[in-house]
């Protein structure tokens, strides 16, 4: 027999096979196997990228025969073709009785060569028992771990027992004693995971320790973008470790530490509406809807001074800074921004390559975006990849209800919000922010929340320009409403993927497309989709309901609400 064939009594798939035939090929094992039932031949492939671990276990059913041993190989099996659909994956195992203890022990030593099997690798899992709505030590205990406990890993669990823990555990951790950082949670601790280990003095070590997340919070952008939205998906790609490089934003304000974002950096309209759906936590991923829509009746208009940088400008010039601090040293600090002057209001009109961005009074949204995905219910656009060293940026200073009602409802999840002309769209590579109002946007009060009675500029007021500078959204947290310098750190970062995510940094696409290509073709069953419009009708009438009930506990009224909206 050939080295990678075997031959085992099998079960799997709900089937029982006497004698199957086991192939090991190149990227998946392949099942050839008379049914009992009929004696028709089936063939079942499971791709390796799918395997998450393997137990080898005597024989029960022959207990006295020890030479026979039994090899359980555990994998996720999707039942539909959208790998990206959460409910379309779940465990299973396949389950092979060798006869002979020799041809077990060749089955997995093949199955090891040909990178069948996990990795060992040793991973930090950072659970948020408050995360979401509660939900990650049940995913965690659930899900996770057991899928873990196959898969040969070495982890090590801890609650986060404090806003802000992650920062601490990641600044601190021994970085020789882990390879990978993965979270149990929201996005929300995924940022301060990036951010404590980019705060830490081996910044250049620190930024290799490759992140991950099993999504168990009410956002979730970072694993819809992924296509991990299913538990047993995510877990699974923590387990095969593949990774790719993630972009960074830098966020850098005067006199105050940079904070780091792999997500979105957020002002205006959207912005106040996620940071405000803080309150409806306990509503999971409708929150947004619900904090949206109020947003959305009470629409505001955000003056202040945009400028961008040319994109890839940063890659093109390497500043001195990184020429003194080799990427090899493991020591390396932080590289300085070379634009770190620009934060001092003192300066007025920006330099070559700096640009305005024109004709824009006020803005009533912008948004920076490193990922397709806004939220778990939020597609915004497949133009966003987290590692092309690229940063979009989305603005507009729309204010007509309607105009940005209608996306907003009907485009949430299909990509075509920004294709609607609500927003207008550019490439960058940095971008300076100065909010305030206008005509006055260098001004130190404008750092502030201004009171907008204050307000003496009567042409700003006849245009009702001039109200409160909003508020800075970072991934989900508030950033100080000021003067504020973004720059883009292409491939900063790694973060584990899923072996079959198509990335472009990938030298290897064709290899990727297949293991699409076999996982989809190893699909039993047809899966049933549901219109986006008839999931949009659902949201939108899940969202009224809910902010009637939310309105009436305040003793407030949806016709207040829309009475306030058709006022503005
Ligand atoms: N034990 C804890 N007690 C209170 N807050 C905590 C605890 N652990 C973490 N946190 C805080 O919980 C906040 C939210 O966490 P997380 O990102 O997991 O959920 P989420 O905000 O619902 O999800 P998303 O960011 O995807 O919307 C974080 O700001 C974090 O600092």
């Amino acid at each position: 027999m050939s080295p990678n064939k075997f031959q085992a009594n099998a079960s799997f798939a709900g089937q029982r096979a006497t004698d199957a035939n086991l192939s090991l090929g190149a990227r998946e094992l392949t099942i050839h196997a008379s049914k009992e039932s009929d004696n028709n031949i089936t063939i079942t492939q499971v791709p390796y990228s799918c395997i998450y671990g393997y137990e080898v276990s005597n024989d029960k059913e022959a207990e006295q025969d020890r030479n026979k041993l039994v090899v359980d190989v555990h994998y996720v099996a999707f039942s539909g073709p959208d790998l990206k659909n959460p409910s379309a994956a779940k465990r299973a195992t396949a389950q092979f009785m060798f006869e002979r203890t020799e041809d077990a022990d060749r089955f997995i030593q093949t199955a090891r060569d040909l990178g069948a099997f996990p990795k060992p690798r040793r991973i930090l899992l950072l659970v948020n028992p408050n995360g979401g709505v509660g939900k990650a030590k049940r995913i965690s205990d659930t899900v996770v771990k057991p899928m873990l406990q196959h898969s040969g890993l070495t982890v090590k669990e801890q609650y986060t027992e404090y806003g802000r823990h992650a920062v601490d555990i990641a600044a601190k951790v021994d970085l020789d004693e882990i390879d990978s950082l993965v979270v149990v949670s929201g996005d929300g601790v995924l940022h301060e995971v990036i951010n404590g280990l980019l705060s830490r003095p081996n910044w250049d070590r620190a930024r290799k320790t490759s992140i991950g997340i099993v999504p168990a919070g009410s956002g979730n952008a970072i694993a819809a973008s992924l296509g991990t939205i299913n538990s047993f998906v995510a877990t699974l790609t923590v387990i095969r470790g593949e990774t790719s490089k993630l972009d960074i934003f830098s966020l850098s304000q005067l006199n105050k530490p940079r904070i780091y974002s792999m997500l979105s950096f957020g002002w205006g309209m959207m912005a106040d509406a996620d940071i405000e759906s803080d309150k409806y936590r306990w509503l999971g991923p409708l929150r947004f809807d619900v904090a949206g829509f109020i947003r959305l009746v009470r629409l505001r208009r955000y003056p202040g001074k945009v400028y961008i940088l040319p994109p890839k400008y940063e890659q093109q010039t390497p500043s001195t800074n990184e020429q003194l601090t080799p990427p090899q040293s493991p020591n390396a600090r932080e590289p300085e921004s070379r634009f770190k002057h620009l934060l001092d209001s003192k300066i007025k009109e920006l330099p070559t390559p700096w640009s305005l961005i024109p004709n824009m009074p006020y803005y009533s949204m912008l948004l920076l975006l490193n990922c397709p995905n806004m939220g778990e219910t939020i597609f915004f656009s497949n133009t966003v990849r987290f590692n092309d060293g690229i940063m979009r940026l989305w603005y507009s200073c729309e204010t007509r209800f309607m105009k940005i009602f209608m996306p907003f409802v009907f485009d949430q999840q299909n990509g075509k919000m920004v294709e609607r002309g609500l927003m207008q769209d550019l490439e960058c590579g940095g971008i300076l922010i100065v909010p305030g109002v206008e005509g006055k946007p260098d001004e130190p009060s404008t750092h502030k929340i201004i009171d907008p009675d204050s307000v003496t500029s009567q042409s700003a007021k006849a245009q009702n320009i001039y109200q409160k500078p909003g508020l800075f959204d970072v991934d989900g947290e508030v950033m100080p409403t000021a003067r504020t310098l973004i720059e883009i750190h292409p491939s900063l970062m790694n973060i584990l993927v899923p072996e079959w995510l198509y990335h472009k940094d990938d030298d290897n696409t064709t290899a990727r497309e297949h293991e699409a290509a076999t996982i989809q073709s190893a699909m039993s069953q047809k899966q049933s989709h549901s219109s986006t419009f008839s999931g949009v009708i659902v949201a939108a009438a899940v969202t009224v309901a809910a902010a009637a009930v939310f309105l009436s506990s305040n003793g407030h009224s949806l016709v207040d609400l829309f009475r306030s909206a058709f006022q503005l």
